[in-house]
């Protein structure tokens, strides 16, 4: 079964890259971020006004719709339609008709499992399947990529006679963003990593260390080499730890997970080995943000585990793609790795990615009294080798 991580990868992986389309991309994620709608074209030309709902008040509805001419819908994504009671789709995003008595709070209801609202019944609305390439499937795409609650609010523009779409844009003073571009940003993002910037950091099991930082160039969230001795990629595989960014584990030291554990346990470790590269890859909560992953949390403490937590608020057990990484390695003359890791979906996507993991190194902490949980659910649902 391919895993949901690969599913995301396209196939050509050597696409050519569009610097306009990354930076529409990127301006659009700060509009939906702060609250205001973008427009999303499809691939046949249609538009239409997506507004995240996170930003959903009436006024802001009523706008919406007045701007569009049209009634919006509700887009939410496969597995927030399952948490909902609308039932098991195949499409990777189910819309919702919002007739009469929708309004800001129902919508609120529908999408935020931590509001804890009365379940309400979903029998009578009106749903259908999403494509990903669609409007709907795109503007859900560009709240994931906001790190906002994986829903859009969705409302078809119906253009004036005698208005044309860029006149439209303008004259609101709106974003207009491609379907296609938000669905290859990830990858377009992580080809054009750059290095912007590299110092020697003494750390305090490996003072022979530098950190580089890479950033794609829409001035979107860089990546970090933390490069432990002197590894060469001449004396055969470099040991790797890639590191996903968690800012309770690693910073506050919270032992809801064994991020911390393993953070400072991969440098010692490459420390003693020599020397080798842990990639510290911001992809907070595997990819669905701070914000979300404090909601996932919440849910947690209602008795769900990681992945059903995942799940409730819309987003798949696991977000991350790997070829941020991939590329980190590649600039630094890297392909053959020894990765320290347990997880299995690391080592399928970065082999994945062009480059040989020629032997796993296992990356095991003991539990610590609150994490068992968190560490039972990785080994029974994501595979995770202990
Ligand atoms: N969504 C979500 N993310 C979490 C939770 N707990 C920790 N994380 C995130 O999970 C990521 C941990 O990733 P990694 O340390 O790379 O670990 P891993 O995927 O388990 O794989 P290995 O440690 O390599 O075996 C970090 O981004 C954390 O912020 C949680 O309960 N929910
Ligand atoms: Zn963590």
């Amino acid at each position: 079964m391919t895993s949901p991580s690969l599913a995301k990868l396209p196939d050509d992986l050597s696409q050519p890259l569009d610097q306009t389309a990354l930076r529409s991309v990127d301006r659009a994620i700060g509009d939906l971020r702060r609250g205001d709608p973008v427009v999303v074209e499809d691939l046949q030309g249609d538009l239409a006004l997506a507004l995240s709902v996170e930003a959903v008040t009436p006024d802001a509805l009523a706008a919406l719709k007045l701007m569009a001419g049209s009634s919006p819908v509700l887009a939410v994504t496969r597995p927030r339609a399952a948490a909902i009671g609308l039932g098991e789709h195949q499409s990777p995003v189910v819309t919702l008709a919002l007739g009469g008595g929708f309004n800001a709070d129902t919508i609120h209801e529908l999408v935020d499992p931590t509001r804890r609202a009365p379940q309400r019944s979903v029998s009578t609305l009106t749903i259908e399947p999403a494509e990903l390439e669609t409007r709907e499937g795109a503007a859900v795409a560009l709240a994931k990529l906001a790190r906002l609650l994986p829903s859009a609010v969705v409302a078809p523009i119906r253009l004036p006679r005698g208005v044309t779409a860029d006149g439209f844009v303008a004259k609101h003073d709106l974003m207009l963003v491609r379907a296609r571009d938000i669905l290859d940003y990830q990858v377009h993002a992580a080809r054009t990593l750059t290095l912007v910037g590299d110092a020697s950091v003494p750390l305090a099991n490996a003072e022979n260390t530098r950190v580089l930082a890479f950033r794609p160039p829409d001035g979107g969230v860089e990546h970090l080499a933390i490069v432990i001795g002197e590894p060469s990629g001449q004396d055969g595989p470099v040991l790797v730890r890639m590191h996903s960014e968690c800012f309770t584990g690693d910073l506050l030291g919270s032992l809801r997970c064994d991020c911390g554990d393993q953070l400072r346990g991969a440098i010692a470790e490459i420390s003693r080995q020599g020397s080798g590269v842990v990639l510290y890859l911001a992809q907070e909560g595997r990819g669905i943000g701070l914000v979300n992953k404090l909601r996932a949390y919440q849910l947690q403490d209602d008795g769900f585990d990681t992945v059903e937590a995942n799940e409730m608020l819309g987003f798949d057990a696991d977000e991350r793609i790997y070829l941020p990484a991939a590329e980190m390695l590649r600039q630094l003359g890297f392909s053959r790795v020894r990765l320290l890791t347990n997880n299995p979906d690391k080592l399928r996507q970065l082999a994945r990615c062009g480059i040989e993991v020629v032997d796993r190194v296992a990356h095991i902490f003991p539990s610590n009294g609150h994490n068992e949980g968190y560490l039972r659910t990785k080994a029974e649902r994501s595979g995770h080798m202990f």
